[in-house]
């Protein structure tokens, strides 16, 4: 397999495959809107999309990064989300970086949104459909946010070897910039629990599949169990 770790800005084309990784936190967010369950995440492009989404479906649940915001019902946090029932519900999620990145790859067939949590079901999905290149959309820092080059890294290894040691990996993610950030009050809508939940491999037993519906980028659970890719 084939595999590239572009930033956002440095992607060039329509991959056949796109992993869009976001550890910190987008992806690890989404993965437990989904185990709180919700039924489906809509990717907005914007704060203002988002707010509009809302208001035409007042059922739907509005989350961002960063501070609370008028209109919106949660944060980015996967602390703050684990003890929110989500039954049922649509979640419209925009964040800085890990939306963006899905959003710049809506054209490519196959799109999975990724971090630690579900890295193992990630993999798996990459292995059955046996791609002879997979692009891993590094989605922070321009593409140098090395917890999310570091899953990244870590799934593509564990494509070709299931048994691949997480420790190293998670020890750079830990040591990031977006780690340090979370945990010193940087960034804001953070609950203290957020690095430690971040940084859980396999939590989850689903991969992500993000794809176009109409003109909305949409992200499903994808068990074994579901219709093949
Ligand atoms: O919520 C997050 O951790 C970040 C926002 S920021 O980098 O703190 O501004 O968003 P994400 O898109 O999940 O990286
Ligand atoms: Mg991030």
């Amino acid at each position: 397999m084939d595999t590239r770790f572009l930033g956002i800005a440095d992607l060039v084309g329509i991959p056949s495959v796109a992993v869009v990784v976001d550890v910190m936190r987008a992806y690890t967010v989404a993965a437990w809107a989904i185990a709180q369950g919700a039924e489906k995440i809509v990717l907005a492009g914007s704060l203002d999309e988002a707010l509009a989404l809302k208001a035409r479906h007042p059922d739907w649940v509005a989350l961002k990064d960063g501070p609370p915001a008028p209109g919106f019902d949660l944060l980015n946090s996967p602390g703050l989300l684990r003890s929110v029932d989500l039954g049922g519900r649509t979640i419209v999620q925009k964040t800085t970086a890990g939306t963006v990145g899905a959003l710049a790859v809506k054209e490519a067939p196959l799109v999975l949104c990724a971090g630690f949590v579900v890295a193992e079901a990630t993999a798996r999905l990459l292995r059955t459909c046996e791609s002879d290149s997979v692009t891993f959309v590094v989605t922070g820092e321009d593409g140098r946010a090395d917890e999310d080059l570091a899953c990244a890294q870590y799934i593509a290894q564990r494509v070709a070897d299931p048994g691949t040691d997480a420790a190293g990996f998670l020890r750079r993610a830990a040591g990031s910039r977006a780690a340090a950030e979370l945990a010193e009050g940087v960034r804001q809508g953070v609950h203290p629990d957020d690095v430690a939940l971040c940084l859980e491999v396999d939590r989850f037993p689903f991969a992500m599949v993000a794809t176009l519906e109409g003109s909305l980028m949409v992200l499903r659970p994808h068990t074994m169990g579901n219709a093949p890719i």
